[in-house]
């Protein structure tokens, strides 16, 4: 039993796992470099507060009649909130995908364990362009993983992204404070393919994201049909 649950609790909960874990878990094999050539893996990256999630749900509505170009959900140990659309876990759930290899991609960060589902693989194999916000910690991983990777850099000036933190009022002080120390450590390690400044308007930085990924669509499909 989870410790501390009740009997109740305790069941509902393992439902919960198995549930997230059957989903997230169709191929065992996390291994895709030299399977992955038909599509594209995008990683949008960049600090906490800098719009990401915004920009994304922007182009996604842009793009949705582009059946060539996927948005997969991530898995996080938070709960849902109206800012980002992603599948709530457990962190028991989390724990046992990382354990059992269920994970397409996983990492930690902010106190949460984050997840891709082994959908991502398959979409990316079956020519898909998928495009995942992901830690800035894992490109490497990833450019191990996935042979046409791209990368997008959605960023904004420090005092921005500390007012967009304290406006988006998830976070408390303290955790704004850390987001804001991460982003120091990590932002000298990239190399993007595009970086949108995302000083103006949400509609802006979004179309410049859907104009992006279309480009990375249309360059998989040439590559497909060796035109
Ligand atoms: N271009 C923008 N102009 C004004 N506010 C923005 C813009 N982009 C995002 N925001 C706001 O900033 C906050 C952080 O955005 P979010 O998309 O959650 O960032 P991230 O996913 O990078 O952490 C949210 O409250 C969002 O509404
Ligand atoms: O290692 P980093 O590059 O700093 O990234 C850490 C995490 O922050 C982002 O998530 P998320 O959008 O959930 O962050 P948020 O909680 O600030 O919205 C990103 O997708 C990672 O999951």
């Amino acid at each position: 039993m989870i410790q501390g649950a009740s009997a109740d609790g305790a069941s509902a909960k393992e439902k919960f796992a198995k549930e997230a874990l059957a989903k997230a878990a169709s191929v065992k094999d996390a291994s895709v470099k030299g399977a992955s050539a038909r599509g594209a893996f995008v990683c949008i990256v960049g600090p906490s507060g800098a719009g990401k999630d915004s920009l994304l749900m922007h182009a996604r509505s842009i793009l949705a009649n582009d059946p060539a170009i996927v948005f997969p959900r991530r898995l996080v140990t938070r709960e849902h909130n109206d800012a980002e659309d992603h599948d709530s876990i457990s962190r028991e759930a989390y724990e046992a995908g990382v354990r059992e290899g269920a994970f397409c991609l996983h990492w930690e960060a902010h106190g949460l364990g984050y997840a891709l589902p082994m959908a991502v693989r398959e979409a990316v194999e079956g020519g898909k362009v998928v495009v995942c916000n992901v830690s800035r910690a894992i490109i490497s991983e990833i450019f191990e993983r996935f042979d046409n990777v791209h990368v997008v850099l959605i960023t904004a000036p420090p005092t921005v992204i500390m007012e967009r933190l304290r406006q988006r009022g998830r976070e408390s002080g303290a955790s704004i404070d850390a987001r804001m120390e991460r982003s120091k450590r990590l932002s000298a390690v990239l190399n993007p393919d595009l970086t949108i400044m995302n000083t103006g308007p949400v509609e802006i930085g979004g179309e410049r994201l859907s104009r992006f990924l279309r480009r990375v669509a249309e360059k998989c499909a040439v590559v497909r049909e060796g035109v």
